[in-house]
């Protein structure tokens, strides 16, 4: 029978969003991860006692480009820390007409088209293969939703997030292209951090914050960074109330969801046991310890 294990939850803040108020007993904590550097230390505190770890993804001071955000240690950092569920906060353009500037988007699909990124913790010694069918945690996506309900905020459930690589916008070619594949938002970063979550078996969902309609619209300029501060700016204060509202939800979950997040690496592993390299079995000891040491 499963533990149940008390909830732990990491929030990952985009452009906009490099630290969390109104937590209590902060300390900002460096951790070290055998993945490499983390995007910035880890803010460790609480909200309404239950635990919470905050990583600005792209560092304090906006440091790094989407390319070169190192997502295994992010992720890494943030199990070691404890948590057991990861919510993304991101910024977003918006392909779909419903979906205009100031939408907050509970995305439930992924579509990945970033190539210059590692995208899995596993590797030569240590093979591994988890599902991505459902990559969001219905159960964390539920509360978002219910948090957005309760606070007013207007919210979207469901719609595919496209990511490419950046750090440019897209062409004119590619956003209309991406609305014909059936995508509704697209950003930079979720994947392989979706990836990643599932590996490290975190229940993890994305609040996905549209701040412009990229390039596809006959009536709105090309996407610019001017245009999309102002936007993301009002986002991040929308985001930082939904956090606030959410924590305390969250803290009440008990056990694992029953998507079964928590236990993606059951079936996962291949590699034989006397065939795995045991510098990467220690490696992925905070990852996959569960499945490797059981
Ligand atoms: C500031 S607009 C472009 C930038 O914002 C998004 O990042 P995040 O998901 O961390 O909010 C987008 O993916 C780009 O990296
Ligand atoms: N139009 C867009 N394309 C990619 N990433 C974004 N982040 C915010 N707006 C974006």
């Amino acid at each position: 029978m499963s533990k149940a294990r008390e909830p732990v939850i990491g929030i990952i803040g985009g452009s906009g969003l490099y630290q969390m108020d109104g937590l209590k007993d902060v300390t900002w904590k460096k951790v070290s991860s055998p993945f490499g550097e983390p995007s910035d230390e880890l803010c460790l505190g609480t909200l309404d006692g239950t635990r919470v770890v905050f990583l600005p993804r792209h560092g304090r001071g906006h440091r790094l480009l989407p390319s070169d955000i190192n997502f295994r240690a992010n992720i890494d950092a943030l199990k070691r820390c404890g948590v057991t569920d990861l919510l993304s906060l991101s910024a977003v353009g918006g392909l779909r007409e419903e979906l205009p500037p100031g939408t907050f988007v509970v995305v439930d699909q992924f579509i990945d088209r970033t190539f210059a990124r590692e995208k899995s913790f596993f590797g030569t010694g240590l093979v591994a293969h988890v599902s991505m069918a459902n990559p969001v945690c219905s159960r964390l996506g539920d509360a978002v939703m219910s948090a957005c309900e309760a606070l007013k905020v207007s919210a979207h459930r469901g719609g595919t997030y496209l990511a490419i690589e950046g750090p440019h916008f897209s062409s004119l070619a590619e956003s209309r292209l991406y609305r014909t594949w059936g995508c509704d938002v697209i950003g930079m970063t979720n994947m392989p951090e979706a990836k990643l979550a599932r590996e490290a078996e975190l229940c993890y969902a994305t609040v996905a914050m549209v701040t412009d309609f990229d390039c596809w619209h006959p009536e709105h300029d090309a996407v610019s960074m001017d245009q999309i501060v102002s936007v993301l700016l009002r986002n991040v204060d929308k985001a930082r109330g939904l956090v606030k509202h959410l924590v305390p939800m969250m803290g009440k979950h008990e056990g694992p969801c029953r998507q079964g997040c928590q236990r993606a690496l059951d079936h996962a592993l291949v590699t034989a046991t006397d065939a795995r390299d045991p510098a990467l079995v220690e490696k992925l000891s905070t990852v996959a310890g569960r499945v490797l040491y059981s």
